[in-house]
């Protein structure tokens, strides 16, 4: 399996599996095999193969009994070139074809204009098109707005941009939505990303956003519906999954 992730801490984390697989010599508890690791989310000892089924098929469970997808589905994958969309864009892809949900598939990428740091990620997301064998579409804040996210700071200073990149963002993912023609968008939220937004909207005292930030689908009354398949998934478990 090959999967390129951008980032470095990644390899650190693993590294520090591999030295614990190396100090235990313990069985796998589902097939009795050599344990490769301890699972984050049930601390069990699982082989390697047995840790990608119960990763996937989680996921399978989580799409199937939320009716995450309808059969004949257009769904556009919002793909950063980061960790989490990019083993969603991999399992995504795989379930698609081993569970024959009958989806349409895309990558849509937004190139913010951030120089060192979009830049590098597309890159990854240009590997994974032709790797997963996925079609991509990349959206720039520069085509649609004009500007790029480096000129808007030179203009407007630091404080205050992430606000406007990310209400830059959201809109840019349904306009490259809109022009994929998709039903569904799907992100890589994971279930650490959720609950910082827990805390986050506690801690602001915001209800409103309080009660939809754990929905697993979201704007089913907009233009393009958004989902979350890794609303359950421990991001722990996205690092280790595609370096096993
Ligand atoms: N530039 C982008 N283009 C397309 N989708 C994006 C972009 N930035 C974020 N997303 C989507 O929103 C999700 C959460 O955004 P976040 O800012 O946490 O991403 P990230 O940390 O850069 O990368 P990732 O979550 O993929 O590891 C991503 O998983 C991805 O699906």
């Amino acid at each position: 399996m090959i999967i390129h992730i951008s980032l470095v801490e990644s390899r650190t984390e693993v590294k520090s599996m591999e030295q614990e697989r190396e100090r235990n010599g313990r069985l796998c508890c589902l097939c009795s095999g050599r344990a490769a690791l301890r699972r984050p989310k049930t601390l069990q000892q699982l082989c390697r193969e047995c840790f990608f089924r119960v990763f996937e098929d989680e996921i399978h469970q989580v799409i199937v009994s939320n009716g995450l997808f309808t059969r004949g589905e257009r769904v556009a994958i919002g793909a950063s070139g980061g960790k989490d969309s990019t083993v969603l864009a991999y399992v995504l892809a795989k379930l698609n074809q081993t569970h024959d949900y009958g989806l349409h598939l895309f990558l849509l990428s937004v190139d913010e204009g951030i120089t060192g740091y979009r830049d590098d990620s597309l890159e990854t997301v240009h590997r994974n098109q032709i790797q997963y064998g996925l079609p991509l579409k990349v959206v720039s804040y520069k085509d649609l707005y004009g500007w790029t996210m480096d000129e808007i700071v030179a203009t407007i200073g630091k404080k205050n941009n992430c606000t406007f990149c990310g209400v830059f963002r959201r809109q840019a993912l349904d306009r490259g939505a809109a022009l994929l023609k998709v039903d569904k968008l799907v992100t890589g939220h994971n279930a650490d990303d959720i609950a910082e937004t827990v805390l986050l909207n506690i801690l602001r005292g915001d209800i409103a956003r309080l009660s939809r930030c754990t929905s697993i689908t979201t704007g089913e009354d907009g233009p393009i519906p958004r989902c979350k398949p890794f609303k359950y998934t421990y991001e722990k478990e996205i690092v280790i999954y595609p370096f096993n």
